[in-house]
């Protein structure tokens, strides 16, 4: 195993969030980090490589031990057990996980349809609650299901609520809090502990706000 540390940044709508923390913990990023469309950098000088990748697909790099460490979304963790050490709350890019559904509609079917990214999340849910449902996954406009008739509810991302409010959904129930975590290959945790410690220490200390 080489010196270099290898972080798997999110892209999409964690990638600033995170990207500003790490500079506040004292990182040097990539110079072209912000708007170059190359999925492997290197920090010039230092031990850290960053690699690009697909929100739900950071997990995935990290078990492989590709990557040593990453930046993924709670749901993404729910959504997916993982072979990972899952090490520190970051607070960032914070919304919730819920069911929604259109506003006075009485939901007669012994399994209601029930859309989303989230299918394990939603199945054990409702296993949970009690209640038999039938999964259709989609991969995104999850609100558009209810609204065309190809799901009686949603079990999706709610941040502002505006997506909801937009599409005449309301939210029916709160099903957990989401935040950003990192999460760490455990081969890595033993082989590079001192370098995992300090991305630790650092980012802790810039979360905590001291
Ligand atoms: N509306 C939101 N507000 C805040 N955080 C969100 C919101 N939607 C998703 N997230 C968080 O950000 C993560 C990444 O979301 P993002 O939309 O960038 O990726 P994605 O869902 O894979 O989208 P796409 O498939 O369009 O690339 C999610 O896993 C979740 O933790
Ligand atoms: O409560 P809000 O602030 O409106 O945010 C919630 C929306 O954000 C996410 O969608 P995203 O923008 O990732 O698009 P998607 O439909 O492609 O998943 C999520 O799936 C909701 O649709």
């Amino acid at each position: 195993m080489n010196n270099i540390l290898t972080i798997a940044m999110p892209k999409g709508r964690i990638f600033e969030e995170a990207a500003d923390l790490l500079r506040k913990a004292q990182y040097q990023l990539p110079p072209e980090f912000d708007e170059s469309r190359k999925l492997i950098l290197d920090v010039p000088n230092e031990q850290i490589r960053f690699i690009l990748a697909k929100p739900m697909d950071v997990a995935t790099y990290v078990e492989h031990g590709v990557a040593d460490v990453g930046i993924a979304g709670k749901d993404v963790m729910l959504e997916e057990e993982r072979d990972v050490y899952e090490v520190l709350d970051l607070k960032i890019s914070e919304c919730h996980l819920a069911v929604a559904g259109l506003p006075g509609v009485k939901i007669t079917d012994v399994a209601p349809k029930v859309a989303t990214k989230y299918p394990n999340v939603a199945s054990s849910y409702f296993r949970e609650q009690g209640e038999q449902v039938e999964i259709i996954k989609l991969n995104g406009s999850i609100e558009l299901a209810p609204l065309i008739g190809l799901a009686d509810r949603i079990v999706d991302i709610v941040s502002t609520g505006r997506t909801l409010q937009e599409n005449g959904l309301v939210e029916l129930e709160h099903i957990c809090d989401i935040t950003s975590r990192l999460i760490v290959n455990p081969v890595s945790y033993r082989m590079k502990d001192q370098q995992i410690d300090d991305l630790v220490e650092r980012l802790s200390r810039i979360i905590g706000g001291v």
